[in-house]
């Protein structure tokens, strides 16, 4: 008894380019959410009427009645199209980002042949064992731009444990049969990894985790980045940006032509066996990536390697008491870091040992380390990201920044609290 209505149609009319038939081969949904209602408010950011549903209360443990809309906008980047199933609450934060305030902001993000950085360097390549990949198709030096991609699809994770399967399965399909047809059938045509309803083995296979909100932990399905390959010792890393609503993909280290372009799905900083879990679980794989697949005793150094980056970073990150030889721990962070071919997430260890040459007032040590910092941050989060501008800022006059000769005294001091929050070094 599916229902060809509500996924065929939109409820105001508007005829889908969906044919009833396309979901029947696609997917094992087969009834509509229940209790779905048209959205009341005012949805002229939309080019359909959103439709919603509202949780249960739980009053014994304390919880509201949530509510959780499919949201589209055809037009959205250049008419690729984006839908959302989030909550009333978590889209008023988006319309608000410059990428939807004023569209022109983002024109030509998903161009990828005319658009400001030319044609792609790479091209698509089948691998035996992992399927479709993306492979340099020209050289590539550190901190060049790959790729830039709009997400066609966002869902709000909150959804899962307070929406029933059987209604949020349909309300995702509902949202996926929403997108312009060109955006879903690049979408549908993602691997699924792990079986079961194929929108949920795309979530789980592709999602990239955003926040929207600072509380709200969002997936963002992205098309074409989601065809690079893992390696826990990548030579890209992505990052995103939600004022642009745009993820980027950067070269971290001299890629060949024919060399594949890979990006970390795990965290990089955790030992062997941790990293195997991770990618057995989230993406049904056991990873043989460069480092992985070495003999024991040098994977046993590199865990080695990796609990003095964790113990070192915990010293760093205390600012309450004296530590003598910050700049010595600071610098050996930085070779850590590189022995281990963690080249993006460096950019840490570089501002660690800005902020030590800072506190004892080493002024070119500072500049020197800042402007490390600032190049390596700019490939992790981003020219614009917080972070970022403060290292410029204290690398242009590090005399006036926060941590210059800032002392901490022998029994704790409260003013450290200003540069802990200020630090990334504890990951
Ligand atoms: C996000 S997709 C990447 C693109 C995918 N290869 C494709 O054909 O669309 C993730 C899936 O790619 C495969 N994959 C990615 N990296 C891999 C690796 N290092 N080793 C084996 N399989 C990998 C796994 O099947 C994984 O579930």
């Amino acid at each position: 008894d599916f229902d060809v209505t509500t996924f065929g149609f939109a409820l105001d009319g508007t005829v889908q380019d969906t044919t009833p038939a396309d979901l029947f081969d696609t997917t094992a949904v087969c009834a509509a959410p229940r209790n779905w209602y048209p959205y009341k408010g005012d949805w002229s950011a939309w080019t359909q009427r959103p439709m919603c549903i509202d949780t249960e209360p739980n009053n014994a443990m304390g919880v509201n009645t949530q509510t959780f809309c499919t949201y589209a906008n055809a037009n959205f980047a250049d008419g690729r199209g984006i839908v959302l199933v989030t909550s009333p609450r978590v889209i008023e934060t988006i319309l608000k980002v410059p990428a939807f305030a004023k569209p022109s902001s983002i024109a030509g993000m998903n161009d990828l042949i005319n658009g400001a950085f030319g044609p792609p360097p790479y091209v698509p390549h089948v691998f035996p064992m992992k399927g479709i990949g993306l492979v340099a198709n020209r050289s590539l030096s550190r901190g060049e731009r790959i790729m830039q991609e709009t997400p066609t699809w966002i869902y709000d994770r909150g959804m899962f444990g307070v929406v029933e399967e059987r209604d949020r399965l349909p309300m995702h399909w509902h949202g996926v049969y929403m997108l312009p047809k060109e955006a879903r059938d690049e979408l549908l045509a993602l691997h699924g990894a792990h079986g079961g309803d194929f929108v949920d083995d795309l979530m789980r296979t592709n999602a990239f985790g955003a926040y929207y909100t600072d509380q709200d932990m969002h997936n963002n399905l992205l098309p074409r980045i989601s065809r690079f390959n893992h390696d826990c010792r990548p030579n890209a890393h992505y990052y995103f940006d939600p004022m642009t609503m745009t993820q980027y993909v950067h070269a971290i280290r001299e890629i060949m032509p024919n060399e594949e372009i890979l990006i970390n799905y795990t965290d990089g900083e955790t030992p062997y066996q941790e990293r195997q879990a991770a990618t057995m679980v989230s993406w049904g794989f056991a990873c043989s990536c460069s480092i992985c697949r070495q003999p024991a005793d040098h994977i046993a150094a590199s865990d080695n390697r990796i609990a003095q980056i964790h113990s070192i970073k915990e010293k760093l990150n205390d600012w309450t008491t004296p530590q003598p030889d910050r700049t010595k721990m600071a610098e050996l962070l930085i070779d850590l870091y590189k022995q281990e071919r963690l080249h993006a997430p460096i950019a840490t260890a570089f501002e660690a040992a800005a902020y030590a040459y800072s506190v004892i007032g080493d002024r070119y040590n500072t500049i020197k380390y800042a402007g490390q910092a600032v190049e390596a941050l700019t490939i992790l989060y981003g020219a614009d990201h917080d972070l970022t501008v403060d290292l410029a800022g204290m690398m242009n006059e590090p005399e006036t920044h926060r941590t210059w000769k800032f002392s901490v005294k022998e029994d704790g001091d409260e003013a450290g609290d200003d540069i802990v929050e200020a630090t990334t070094t504890s990951g």
